[in-house]
């Protein structure tokens, strides 16, 4: 993290000691520091002038830290607010965190965590007033504002709180169910932040092996076993200065919820078989789309971890909440996919737009996507139409979602045979990642033609019954390596 610039904190305990510690710390960073010792000489220091920044111990003679912090609010003064609350006081720091505070400290102080956090409030104080330092955060914020496609007001609302919520150190829980945005969320909240020069670690918590789960977050010692043959970082580490996304955090095995709880609490991480620990300076951003709280009432997730977690919640709408987005998300997910092939992005008819509207969509903008990428791949004109989407004949059309309503989704006239009745004999066992499994047989059919035509795409497109454009796709998209490395090297 930079060098904090040169700022005027007011600092408020009623511990002499304690005060004088961090005056000196303060002004050893080059500070101008103003004391108080309660409440009433804090106000008094208040009303006279403006801090970059408030730090004040929860519990003084004449009342609560917090009682500042809610002033300092309201009266939408420029001063970031760090409170520092007794040991093991959660509901005091969960209490200030919602009720604005940018940071808070647990006692007893460490000062280097002091440091950073007076230095962090100040990044974030520049960067929401000062054009100069603002410049790179802020545009990077506003690019990560723009990629959240939607003008409904659900989506306005959804922005306008990142946007809040990205000035403070608090944990966000996104929820909302699958393929509604978390992640582009989640990275327009480290985007908006003062952390936005810093990293931005994503983690599927679901995706990790049990027995390696704790080695992945807080890193390992050399020998700290099999096969760890050197010391490595966990996730904790990677993210320091930035922001760790914890994705689908309700699948954190419950033995792993009570560890990271811990991290939470001391603000520190002790790698597998290291003696430190190591203090944490990251930014928590959570993300499920299961319904935690329901998950605590039945003992899945820990509710003292939840409450850790939910500081501020984003819930984020789904697509049949937010219809009228549609158009535009057509329009935008069809220029990025083409963007990446390096295609021109085609238009799209009427009816198609209709039948995309008339879907029910429960995969939300994730299940618009992969229809417009494999309508893009069927498409041979300009224009997408209702057939490139398979619609002319559903049942030939793999749809790995639950059927729709026969409503929006007329079920073929016939009789439907028996889910198994028609499928060819597998000739091997399944295979436990199905998408993988089927690039694989695509991009091997694709090179094998791709070789017996001598590279002639348009030939090769043809051996396939292909275009040349869906060839073109399909290459691209499995990432198929050229002969020398260059599209020239393809004829067409
Ligand atoms: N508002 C939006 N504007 C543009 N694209 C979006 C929007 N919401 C989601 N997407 C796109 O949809 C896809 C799924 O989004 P993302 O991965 O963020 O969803 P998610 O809610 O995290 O899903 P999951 O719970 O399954 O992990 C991504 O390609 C993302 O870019």
């Amino acid at each position: 993290m930079n060098a904090a610039p040169r700022a005027s904190v007011l600092v408020v305990d009623d511990e002499p000691d304690l005060r004088t510690l961090y005056e000196l710390t303060l002004l050893r960073e080059g500070h101008d520091v103003t004391s108080a010792a309660d409440l009433a000489e804090a106000r008094h220091s208040l009303a006279s002038r403006h801090f970059d920044v408030l730090i004040t111990d929860m519990r003084l003679p004449d009342g609560l830290g917090l009682e500042l912090l809610r002033e300092v609010q309201a009266g939408q003064r420029p001063e970031r607010t760090i409170v520092i609350t007794a040991y093991g006081s959660a509901e005091n720091a969960v209490e200030a965190l919602k009720s604005g505070a940018f940071d808070y400290l647990t006692k007893p102080v460490d000062l280097k965590q002091f440091r950073t956090a007076v230095v962090a409030a100040l990044q974030s104080q520049h960067g929401a007033g000062h054009a100069t330092e603002a410049t790179a955060p802020a545009r990077a914020g506003e690019q990560a504002l723009a990629r959240l496609v939607g003008t409904s007001q659900a989506m306005a609302q959804i922005r306008a709180r990142i946007e809040k919520v990205a000035t403070s150190m608090a944990p966000v829980l996104i929820l909302g169910e699958s393929g509604t945005g978390k992640e582009l969320v989640a990275r327009a909240v480290h985007e908006c932040s003062h952390r936005a020069s810093g990293p931005f670690v994503a983690v599927n918590c679901g995706a990790i092996p049990e027995n390696l789960i704790e080695a992945e977050f807080f890193g390992a010692r050399k020998g700290a076993y099999t096969g760890a043959s050197a010391d490595r970082e966990g996730y904790f580490q990677a993210a320091r200065g930035g922001t760790l996304f914890l994705d689908e955090i309700g699948d954190l095995p419950l033995a792993m919820q009570a560890k990271l709880l811990r991290v939470i609490q001391e603000r520190r991480v002790r790698p597998l078989g290291g003696v430190q620990e190591e203090a944490v300076d990251v930014r928590l951003v959570s993300a499920t789309h299961r319904d935690l709280a329901t998950m605590v009432r039945q003992d899945g997730f820990r509710q003292d971890l939840f409450y850790r977690l939910n500081v501020i919640e984003l819930r984020l709408p789904s697509l049949r909440e937010r219809r009228d987005d549609l158009p535009l998300l057509v329009h935008a997910l069809l220029r990025r996919v083409c963007d990446e092939y390096g295609q021109p992005a085609p238009a799209i008819s009427a009816q198609a737009m209709a039948w995309l509207q008339s879907r029910e969509l429960p995969g939300n903008v994730r299940e618009l996507e992969n229809l417009l990428q494999r309508a893009l791949a069927l498409c041979d004109g300009q224009t997408l139409a209702p057939e490139d989407f398979g619609d002319d004949s559903p049942d030939t059309v793999p749809d790995p979602l639950p059927p729709e309503p026969p409503a929006t989704h007329p079920a073929p006239p016939q009789e439907t045979p028996p889910p198994d009745a028609a499928l060819p004999e597998p000739s091997a066992a399944l295979p436990a990642d199905l998408q993988a499994y089927l690039d694989d047989q695509e991009r091997q059919m694709l090179v094998k033609a791709l070789r017996e035509t001598d590279y002639n795409r348009t030939a090769a497109a043809a051996r396939l019954g292909l275009n040349l454009r869906q060839i073109r796709y399909r290459i691209q998209r499995l990432g198929i390596a050229l002969p020398s490395d260059g599209a020239d090297a393809f004829r067409d």
